[in-house]
């Protein structure tokens, strides 16, 4: 699929991975709607990529991704601006198992809440175009990461929805595709500030520093053109693609064997 034309929204776009993300779509000549909690960051990172060309393919919206209202907003001036939306980066996520309720609310409900808004103009079914959404995940959301339950469990949930939600597209025809991309350490703010986030279990905090001793960190650029490849390869559907400083590969997932009790 080429990315000339093509709307792009992408949550978390101010910074880090989402900053990445938004550079790499635009740079293949999406419009990009930049959506962030930080002001000021977002629409740096939007005056950066207009200057780039002519078209004002750019555009910062502030928007929290646990509020349902805002992110209606979002999308509805998004269709409105570009006429339409093809591709969703739910990429906005934090690191806080002191604050879990809210790691919960950002990086599971929001993903969600912003998957629900997104398929309102972009479904087939409500005379949308179709497209591709793609869930920041995490390797955490395959091999737990024991210092960050709660952050792991919002990983792997978000790889369950998206693999639920490609079979859900398919079977009722949506017309999206549904992938996730679970990267390993990032060089971001995530990984800053460790001890305050990790509250009750800061005791676990010289191991969880040691793994970047062990895997080193890859850079955003890097995880990037992985979302490139999911967004633009429609082959894709229903997949995790895991990236580390060893390189990338899609996680595999055990088939389950005939079960005693039907489950539908
Ligand atoms: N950095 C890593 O090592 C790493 C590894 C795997 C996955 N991830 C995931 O990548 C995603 C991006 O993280 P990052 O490393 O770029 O972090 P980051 O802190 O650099 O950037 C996160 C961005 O999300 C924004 N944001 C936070 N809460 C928000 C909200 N409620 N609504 C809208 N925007 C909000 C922040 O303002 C910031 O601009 C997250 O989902 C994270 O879990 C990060
Ligand atoms: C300063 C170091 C911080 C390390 C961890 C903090 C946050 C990490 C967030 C990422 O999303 C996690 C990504 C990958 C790491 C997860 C599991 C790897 C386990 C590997 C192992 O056990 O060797």
């Amino acid at each position: 699929m080429s990315l000339e034309g093509k709307v792009a929204v992408v949550t978390g776009a101010a910074a880090g991975i989402g900053k990445a993300f938004s550079e790499i779509l635009f740079r293949n000549g999406a419009k990009v709607v930049l959506l962030d909690v930080n002001e000021s960051g977002g629409k740096s990172v939007m005056e950066a990529l207009n200057k780039e060309d002519s078209q004002d393919r750019a555009l910062f919206l502030s928007c929290d991704v646990q509020s349902e209202e805002q992110l209606k907003a979002a999308f509805k001036t998004t269709a409105e601006t570009f006429g339409g939306i093809d591709i969703l980066c739910n990429n906005a996520g934090i690191l806080n198992e002191k604050d879990w309720e809210r790691t919960v609310g950002i990086n599971l409900v929001g993903v969600i809440k912003g998957t629900y808004a997104a398929l309102e103009h972009m479904s087939k079914l409500n005379g949308g175009r179709g497209g591709v959404i793609v869930n920041t995940a995490s390797i955490a959301g395959i091999k737990p990461l024991p210092s960050c339950p709660v952050y792991s469990a919002t990983k792997s949930a978000v790889i369950g929805f998206a693999r639920a939600m490609a079979i859900a597209s398919t079977m009722a025809g949506y017309g999206i595709r549904f992938n996730a991309l679970c990267p390993a350490l990032v060089e971001t703010e995530l990984l800053a500030s460790l001890t305050e986030k990790l509250g009750q279990f800061t005791v676990l905090e010289q191991p969880t520093r040691q793994l970047l001793d062990k895997h080193g960190v890859i850079k955003t650029s890097v995880v990037a053109e992985c979302l490139l490849e999911l967004v633009t390869d429609e082959t894709k559907n229903g997949e995790a693609l895991m990236v580390s400083s060893k390189g990338q590969m899609y996680a595999t997932f055990p088939s389950i064997p005939p079960l005693e009790v039907e489950l539908s």
